[in-house]
């Protein structure tokens, strides 16, 4: 819901919010520039009496002295029957160049005001400035959600590509967005009579003025009071009619002077609800306060850039939910299908699962377990789908699941079935989906079936498990569905690193180049030179003899140019050892799997990698990227510091440059004879400080090694009374565990 107003009002008003910021940070230069040409003399050093004495010495018919907002101090006059405008020095009273308002900031004014369309383009800028307020409160609300509470609001965030880069940028603009939408919202609203303006009542007109002979300006009580600090206008009496006054306004009211005596008359102090309407301008143009005109273009600038990620995002999540055409919506839906993934082959299974239940005629609904609603009042049935990641742990699409079932409100009627998709091969087979079930029985709700698990994404199981639903309701479904395979990519070894054999441990860093398609293959869709991927993603091999893919870590991006994994080769590991074979020039097929989940956050917290063998590919990588040289610490175990010490000259290169900010090594066959948890537990105190000026961990390795550090992670955490899995839940502590 929450998510839904923040997009609509994006998407519908996306292309004028970017000219509505465009403009409006064009505007905000103009205070400054005007600023920055203003000859401005300190506070008491002139007084609007002598600046007016110095201006009438050059000009003698003035008519008009006006300050602007910043600083800049203008006469209009008239000589030889022509009446003309100079900005002049207010320290001499001479002039310095004929005053005019800039076309080109004119021309942009209306723009922004009006989209050149007089009271209709004013009209929707004022609709587009209350979309701009819906948009902020509701982002706020989301990246509140997003980090885990409003404390957390400056934490480091997770994750990567247009959802990073939108929620990155929104936290920096957010605050000047929400002030230009609040005062632009404001100002509209007064201009079209929804909210009261501030009345324009001057002093009356003095009903007796001395009438005697005319003092020269520059020595009138009464300007001679005020400073030039405070001025805003001087208009000077009719020539020649005694009867006539100077008309002041200042900061702080108006009124008038007699020519001749000097006396102020009728002087009225500015009403509150003007004063409160002159802070309302400035704060949105940024007249008289330049630095804040500066920040509020800044911020605006940004628009644009979140206006294209935040379509992006609706898009990609318009695909990733899975072209359900017919998806019923949740309050009405009799079938409710929920789904956790990570990878997204999950969904695949789960659309196939709708269509079918939706050929049989029911109301079908399908969204990700995220998104788990508080009640479905019509739903009798509830399928859960959902992989498991990392060690035994939930998908992105289902990490706040378990969180919002504690408000979940189950009818009576309804049922559930859960079925897991995860790999044989990880020893927490299907774990979350396991875990998800035993959380719905808990929560009073009946079995339509019992839990089934899926192995590698088994075409024939899949089939199997919808014939049994079938019966229980009823219906035929006969699911039959077959994943398209991912794209394949074909790399070359280039060069290969080999280390510890000396240590039974033997271990290769292996670069690959890709092979780029040639000939008419290079148009296929799929047959893309080279894939996008980040450090931390997967890369799937496919052994020979043609069983499940094996998945590596991949310690390099594609902007570094070659595809890096490092490989352990296992006693009989069929992929492994196929791959520590490997010699350059050979080549493999594969293909790339994304893994947003495990990367380092931005930012100035420290980030903490914790590694062993040949778990140091992805967290190297990561140093590797760290060009802006945020904090990193590296505690990494081996066996031996002669043999298996992978990716020594490069880290030594890291300290030396500030990617690596302090590198933490231990070796088990040598004397120390530790391990990389008893490594942790000896900076047990720089940890702990760490963590709490909200440090994020990484750890990445075999589940033992990953088993053992989580639990000196928690005895560390103990005097702050939080723990592994507090970190966990707020993006503080990912793992890549095999
Ligand atoms: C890094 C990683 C960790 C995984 N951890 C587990 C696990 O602990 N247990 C399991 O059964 N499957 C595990 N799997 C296998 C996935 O659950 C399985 O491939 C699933 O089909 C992925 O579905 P998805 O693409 O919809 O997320 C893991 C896969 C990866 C790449």
């Amino acid at each position: 819901m929450l998510r839904k107003f923040h997009g609509l009002p994006g998407l519908f008003a996306g292309l004028f919010l970017i000219v509505l910021s465009v403009t409006g940070a064009v505007l905000a230069l103009a205070p400054a520039l005007d600023r920055a040409s203003a000859v401005i003399p300190g506070a008491g050093q002139v007084s609007v009496a002598e600046l007016a004495g110095r201006i009438v010495a050059h000009y003698p018919q003035t008519e008009q002295i006006v300050r602007t907002y910043s600083g800049n101090v203008i006469v209009y006059y008239s000589r030889d029957g022509q009446a003309g405008a100079d900005l002049v020095n207010p320290l001499t009273g001479e002039g310095i160049a004929p005053y005019g308002s800039s076309a080109f900031f004119g021309w942009v004014k209306d723009l922004h005001r009006a989209f050149m369309l007089d009271d209709a383009g004013r009209a929707m800028a004022g609709v587009l400035a209350v979309f701009m307020l819906i948009l902020c409160i509701s982002g706020m609300f989301l990246l509140a959600r997003r980090t885990g509470g409003w404390a957390n609001l400056l934490r480091p965030l997770s994750g990567s590509g247009s959802k990073r880069i939108h929620a990155e940028l929104a936290r920096f603009a957010v605050l000047g967005l929400l002030l230009s939408a609040l005062t632009g919202t404001f100002m509209s609203a007064q201009r079209f009579g929804l909210l009261p303006e501030a009345p324009e009542i001057g002093p009356r007109f003095p009903a007796e003025v001395s009438g005697g002979q005319p003092a020269p300006v520059g020595s009138l009580k009464a300007l001679g009071n005020v400073d030039l600090g405070g001025l805003r206008e001087l208009v000077f009496p009719y020539p020649g009619d005694p009867q006539d006054v100077y008309s002041l306004t200042t900061s702080g009211g108006s009124g008038f002077v007699d020519q001749a005596t000097g006396e102020l008359l009728q002087y009225q102090p500015l009403a509150k609800g003007s004063v409160v309407q002159q802070w309302i301008v400035s704060l949105h143009t940024g007249e008289g306060l330049w630095w804040l005109g500066l920040i509020l273009g800044a911020a605006a600038l940004i628009v644009p850039v979140l206006s294209v990620t935040g379509i992006t995002i609706w898009w990609q999540r318009r695909r990733s939910s899975g072209k359900l055409p017919d998806n019923i919506g949740a309050a009405r839906a009799d079938t409710v299908i929920l789904v956790g993934s990570e990878g997204n082959t999950t969904w695949g299974f789960a659309r196939e699962l709708h269509a079918s239940l939706g050929k049989v005629g029911f109301k079908v609904h399908c969204s990700e377990m995220n998104a788990l609603a508080e009640h479905y009042p019509q739903a009798s049935r509830l399928f859960v789908l959902t992989s498991t990641y990392g060690d035994g742990d939930a998908p992105a699409s289902a990490r706040r699941f378990m969180a919002r079932l504690d408000n979940f409100r189950p009818g009576k009627a309804l049922t559930f079935a859960v079925l897991g998709f995860g790999d044989r091969q990880f020893p927490n087979f299907c774990k979350f989906a396991v875990d998800v079930d035993k959380a719905l029985a808990g929560k009073g709700l009946k079995r339509l079936h019992s839990i089934e698990r899926i192995d590698r994404c088994s075409t024939s199981q899949f089939s199997k498990w919808g014939d049994k639903i079938g019966q229980t309701i009823g219906t035929s479904l006969g699911l039959d569905y077959n994943p398209l395979p991912p794209a394949s990519v074909e790399l070359e070894l280039v060069e290969r690193a080999d280390y510890g054999l000396s240590v039974e441990a033997p271990t290769s860093i292996l670069r690959f180049k890709v092979v780029e398609q040639g000939g008419w293959r290079r148009y296929v869709p799929g047959n893309r030179k080279t894939p996008s991927f980040e450090a931390g993603d997967l890369l799937g091999v496919v052994p020979p003899n043609g069983q499940a893919p094996r998945f590596y870590s991949l310690a390099s991006s594609a902007t570094d140019g070659v595809v890096e994994i490092c490989v352990r080769k296992q006693p009989r590991g069929l992929c492994s050892g196929y791959l520590y074979e490997l010699k350059p020039g050979n080549r493999i097929s594969s293909f790339i799997r994304h893994n947003p989940g495990f990367r380092p956050a931005t930012g100035s917290n420290p980030v903490i990698l914790i590694g062993a063998g040949a778990g140091i590919g992805p967290l190297a990588g990561f140093i590797r990227k760290n060009a802006s040289r945020n904090p990193m610490y590296l505690y990494w175990g081996g066996r031996s510091s002669q043999s298996d010490f992978l990716y020594q000259p490069e880290l030594g290169r890291y300290l030396d440059d500030h990617r690596l900010t302090a590198l933490n090594t231990v070796f088990s066959r040598s004397d120390e004879r530790a391990y990389v948890q008893d490594k942790l537990k000896q900076d047990e105190s720089a940890v702990r400080q760490m963590v709490n000026a909200g440090a994020q961990i990484l750890v990445c390795g075999g589940k033992d090694m990953a088993a053992g550090v989580k639990q000196v992670i928690d005895e560390i955490l103990k005097p702050l009374a939080t723990d592994v899995e507090a970190l966990r839940a707020d993006g503080r502590y990912l793992e890549d565990v095999y």
